[in-house]
């Protein structure tokens, strides 16, 4: 199968579907989260209460207040620093626990919808695009519920608070400090405009190199075979320096603005008191009042830069949780057929990638029932693609491919996967337990099955190891040879009337071949096998052999038949025998 870098991106959701999912968010843990707004606006209110009784205190010194009563708003002073300070802490307590739990769902979520996509989708997605999705897009949003979530909000109740304040205290001081507000929302717009789009570009060059890495990666075998490396090291540098130069810009951006923030700080405060000293010099306010405003627009700093400067973050949250919601947005067809026994065909279909051309062309094949037919042909005839039809990965673009006389796609892939078995070349083993990994096979199989079918395909390293044994590279590498096996003993727990191997053995070194064919032996037993071979040494020993050539099917019959025809597979089995 030939990859390539060119795939075929999830979508992403428009801002009304992300406000949605954000909502959605919300509303599956909303006690918890109207309680950290609650929080929120007390302790903003008990911060506000600080400076107006504080300039309280100036007017009342200048009236002759006496010590007692000085003291006693003193103290009324201390009490909401207080109350401020317990109930900011309990709404960041809330907070964070109203984050990891909303972080946790989305987790679960996006991952649950990965593995619901059809494996084409997935596949044409690439692992770069899915991973960035589900572990980096992720990790964004939960920092964003989890810290700068909580902080955003908190700081804006704060700046909303402080500026009523300030026109409770004195609605003219107010005035001037709401003046210099449009600037600061338009350089606010443009920025946040500028950032979305580099941040938008900088996370799919992310998706890009993330993509290269892992196709450089798992195809370095063959990057080697065809000394591509230059060529693969090349495609790296040049995606990391593209995500490089979108970092820098980002960066870029943020410095400007963090410095525009810093002079507007300045400008609100000096025209405030300017204005102050103006008018408390024409007598038409207290020095209390100039001292509480004054303060006001002080303290009105600290939330107004928390809120600018988490805006950013706030956008890269919205942008990663547009990325995740579109994972939603894949229509997954749905898959409701139940076939009618368990006969498999290929009538008259074409087939093509993506928009690429057709790859077969009107081809039929049936295999019988417990019959052993093998699909031969040159490089690039479409044997695997046969394969892949067969086992329901990809739709025909016309004729059809039916299990049971429904289309194999329209089988629900639980249903399927008892019925219809691909094992390819790539037998993965994920890093848990050998009962997990055999399980995934039928999950109520109970442990005598699992043991059993190790037993048949002779792995019996397996069974002195354990079930509970840890397997992955942390724990415990496997051998080719012996991945192979876990997933022929797969086979046997789940036991398919059918089963379809796509060149399931190559790559086994000679010595471990004995092993592997038993394996293979006992996990093909009294089942139908349609194998996709490379070598013809397989086929010879064939029910029926399938000759594939420019997807079509060419010739078909058994070995001797074939041989004696003097066709195709003649040519191709004389050419394998070196005569
Ligand atoms: N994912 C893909 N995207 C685009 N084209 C593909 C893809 N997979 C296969 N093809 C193309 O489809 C055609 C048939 O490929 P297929 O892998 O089915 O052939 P094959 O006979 O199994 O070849 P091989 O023996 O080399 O594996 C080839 O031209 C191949 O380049």
């Amino acid at each position: 199968m030939s990859a390539t870098d060119t795939r075929a991106r999830l979508p992403i959701a428009n801002p009304a579907q992300v406000r949605r999912a954000f909502l959605d968010l919300l509303a599956a843990d909303k006690g918890p989260a109207a309680q950290v707004l609650v929080m929120y606006t007390l302790a903003a209110g008990f911060s506000v209460a600080i400076p107006v009784l504080l300039g309280r205190v100036v007017d009342g010194i200048g009236a002759g207040w006496g010590a007692a009563d000085v003291n006693l708003v003193c103290g009324v002073i201390l009490g909401c620093v207080a109350l401020q300070f317990v109930l900011s802490r309990l709404g960041r307590l809330a907070g964070y626990r109203f984050g990891e739990r909303a972080a946790a769902r989305l987790r679960e979520d996006v991952v649950a919808r990965v593995l619901g996509l059809p494996l084409d989708r997935v596949e044409q997605a690439g692992r770069g695009d899915l991973g960035t999705r589900t572990a980096a897009d992720v990790n964004i949003v939960a920092d964003l519920l989890r810290d700068n979530g909580p902080t955003i909000v908190t700081s804006l109740i704060e700046v909303l608070v402080l500026y009523i304040a300030l026109f409770v205290v004195d609605p003219l001081l107010g005035l001037v400090a709401l003046l210099t507000l449009p600037p600061l929302l338009l350089a606010a717009r443009r920025y946040l405009r500028q950032a979305n789009r580099v941040f938008t570009q900088q996370r799919a060059a992310m998706s890009e190199a993330a993509e290269t890495l892992a196709a450089s990666g798992s195809g370095a075998r063959t990057v080697a075979a065809l000394a591509m490396q230059e060529e693969r090291r090349g495609l790296g540098y040049a995606r990391a320096e593209t995500l490089f130069g979108r970092f820098k810009r980002l960066i870029r951006l943020q410095v400007e603005f963090f410095f525009f923030l810093l002079w507007f700080n300045r400008i609100q405060l000096l025209l405030t008191v300017v204005a102050a000293a103006f008018w408390y010099f024409q007598g038409a306010l207290s020095i209390g009042t100039a001292v509480a405003a004054i303060t006001v627009v002080v303290r009105i700093a600290n939330p107004t830069n928390g809120v600018m400067i988490h805006l950013s973050d706030f956008q890269q949250g919205a942008a990663a949780l547009a990325r995740i919601a579109g994972v939603r947005l894949v229509e997954s067809p749905s898959r409701e057929a139940v076939p009618d026994g368990n006969d498999l065909r290929l009538d008259a279909v074409t087939f093509g990638y993506g928009d690429g051309p057709d790859v077969l062309h009107g081809l039929s094949l049936h295999p019988r029932e417990s019959e052993r037919l093998v699909v031969v042909g040159p490089s690039g005839a479409g044997k695997s693609t046969i394969a892949r039809l067969l086992a329901g990965i990809d739709r025909p673009r016309t004729g059809t491919a039916t299990l049971g006389g429904v289309p194999v796609c329209d089988i629900a892939v639980e249903n399927l996967r008892r019925r219809v078995v691909l094992v390819t070349q790539e037998h993965y083993v994920f890093t848990a337990t050998l009962r997990e990994n055999l399980i995934l096979a039928a999950p109520d199989a109970d442990d005598a099955r699992l043991v059993d079918a190790l037993r048949r395909v002779d792995a019996g390293w397996a069974v002195a190891a354990g079930l509970d044994a840890m397997l992955g590279p942390e724990h415990r590498q496997l051998t080719t040879a012996e991945a192979q096996q876990i997933a022929l003993a797969r086979v046997v727990i789940a036991d398919p009337p059918i089963v379809i191997l796509d060149e399931a053995t190559a790559g086994i070194d000679p010595a471990s071949a004995g092993n592997v064919e038993v394996a293979l032996a006992a996990a093909l037993a009294g089942r139908t096998v349609i194998a996709i071979a490379h070598q013809l040494q397989a086929a010879a020993s064939a029910d029926r052999i399938a000759v594939v050539e420019d997807g079509r099917i060419v010739e078909q019959g058994p070995h001797d038949a074939l041989l004696a025809a003097g066709g195709v597979y003649a040519g191709l089995w004389h050419a394998w025998q070196g005569d």
